[in-house]
């Protein structure tokens, strides 16, 4: 189990027990003292003590290098702040995508009830210009003008920088051909938020399905294999993390069209298996370290729309949030991938995870509601731009020079981080208030 220590649950052993009776304690001498509400505690004790033990997440987080605490605090004090601001930026809030994609493992089952289900296309002259533009920085091996000797060749060494304008270049964890521009659309994310669309049933089932059974089984509980967790783990969090947005912005009276946080939900889908809380932890600390890895990079960006004042603010907040000086001093590695992939067997697994994920990410043409397909999109290339950064590319101190990244690859990078860091901060102010979900709800006892 490592070094990560639940609270309750069954890794904690003794230790659940002693917080158990301490908790029983307490709640009783609350009690004794009107302190606390009888009535929230009547209806399921079980629950209450389920509910005690399972959300109060300590020390390191499981094949990570920070712990609960100082992610929660980091990215409550610093991140979450940082993040808000870059996402609404023009350069970080339109997303290059094919929303129209046939799904390439059965005929598309799709039923969306909502009208929240669909996404909201840009117009063409919203997003900004340079978005347009083909790219058009020098091909690296254009032979045609080229007579006599090589010594005539120029040289085509840019410099040391790590950034060296936007590539299109093709991500090789995921599917879609990111340099194929035919049938992409820019979608505004500030206009499509990821929240409860109505999509359910058999469709959604069919994919999870698909990505679990098929391409990610959770690993048994004695494996120590890092390598072999991760892409588990990876998922597991987005997963999470796309059920705390559900359950933070949900319809709760159609008629009516009122909005508001499903609690219930959070806790049947998010709150009751305490993994699911953990990889969500591991999955956002495995992002913000990709974001960290490749600052140098991210650093010297161009950030261009065309509205230089919006353009430098961008590149200012980009700077905060990678070099952010608490932290550096708090949690300078996140994750430490380094360890990864150093035995006999690591290229074969890397390739393996890599294929696995690249049919996770084919599978997203085959989500049947166009926002949530535009979010597994975003997400799911986010990630695959993460496990480029960290895997496919040798050696810290090589990093910054052989990374290219496409401008997409680090809009969904970004925006992913961000998704990450607000499921988060909600699980986070949410769980202490968890007795008001076990009051809601029916007792399973
Ligand atoms: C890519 C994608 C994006 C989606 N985006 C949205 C969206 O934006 N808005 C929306 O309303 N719906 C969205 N959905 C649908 C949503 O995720 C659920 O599938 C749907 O709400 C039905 O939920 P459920 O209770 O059947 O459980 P599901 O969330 O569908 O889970 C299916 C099964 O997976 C397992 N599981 C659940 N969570 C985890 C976890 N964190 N880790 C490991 N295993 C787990 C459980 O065994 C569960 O029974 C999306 C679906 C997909 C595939």
């Amino acid at each position: 189990m490592g070094n990560m220590d639940v609270v309750g649950g069954a890794e904690a052993g003794g230790r659940c027990w002693r917080w158990g009776w301490a908790a029983v304690a307490l709640i009783a001498v609350l009690l004794a003292t009107g302190a606390l509400p009888r009535k929230n505690f009547i209806r399921n004790p079980r629950r209450a003590c389920e509910l005690t033990e399972s959300r109060v997440y300590t020390g390191i987080v499981e094949d990570c290098a920070c712990d609960y605490e100082t992610v929660d605090s980091l990215n409550e004090e610093v991140l979450h702040l940082i993040l808000q601001e870059i996402v609404a930026t023009p350069f970080f809030r339109y997303f290059k995508v094919k929303l129209w994609c046939d799904c390439p493992f059965w005929p598309e089952d799709g039923m969306c009830r909502l009208r929240d289900c669909s996404v909201c296309e840009c117009p063409d002259n919203e997003f900004p210009e340079p978005f347009k533009k083909p790219f058009t920085g020098l091909p690296a091996d254009d032979l045609i003008c080229q007579e006599g000797k090589p010594e005539a060749v120029v040289d085509r060494t840019l410099d040391s920088k790590a950034f060296r304008g936007w590539v299109e270049i093709d991500n090789p964890w995921t599917n879609d051909d990111e340099t194929d521009n035919a049938e992409m659309t820019y979608v505004n994310l500030q206009l499509n938020p990821e929240r409860y669309t109505g999509y359910v049933g058999r469709s959604a089932q069919r994919i999870w399905e698909a990505i679990y059974i098929e391409n990610c089984p959770k690993y048994p509980s004695e494996e120590f294999c890092q390598e072999k967790k991760i892409l588990y783990k990876l998922i597991s969090g987005l997963h999470a993390s796309i059920s705390v947005h559900i359950a933070s912005d949900y319809l709760l009276d159609e008629a009516t069209n009122l909005w508001g946080q499903n609690l219930e939900l959070l806790y049947e889908r998010v709150f009751r298996h305490p993994d699911r809380v953990k990889n969500l932890y591991f999955t956002f600390l495995f992002v913000l370290r990709a974001v960290t890895k490749a600052a140098d990079y991210l650093e010297q960006a161009e950030y261009n729309t065309g509205n230089p004042e919006e353009d430098l603010k961008t590149q200012s907040l980009v700077r905060q949030l990678v070099y952010n000086p608490k932290l550096q001093a708090a949690c300078p590695v996140p994750f430490d991938e380094a360890k990864l992939w150093q035995g006999e067997i690591g290229p074969e697994l890397k390739q393996q995870i890599q294929k696995q994920f690249k049919n996770i990410s084919a599978l997203m043409d085959c989500v049947g509601c166009e926002k949530c397909r535009l979010w597994g999109k975003l997400q799911v290339l986010g990630l695959g731009t993460a496990l480029k950064i960290l895997f496919s590319v040798d050696g810290q101190s090589h990093v910054n020079q052989s990374l290219q990244l496409q401008r997409n690859e680090v809009i969904a990078l970004v925006n992913l981080l961000n998704r990450l860091s607000e499921s988060v901060k909600f699980v986070r102010e949410v769980g202490p208030s968890s007795d008001k979900i076990m009051e809601r709800m029916p007792s399973s006892s």
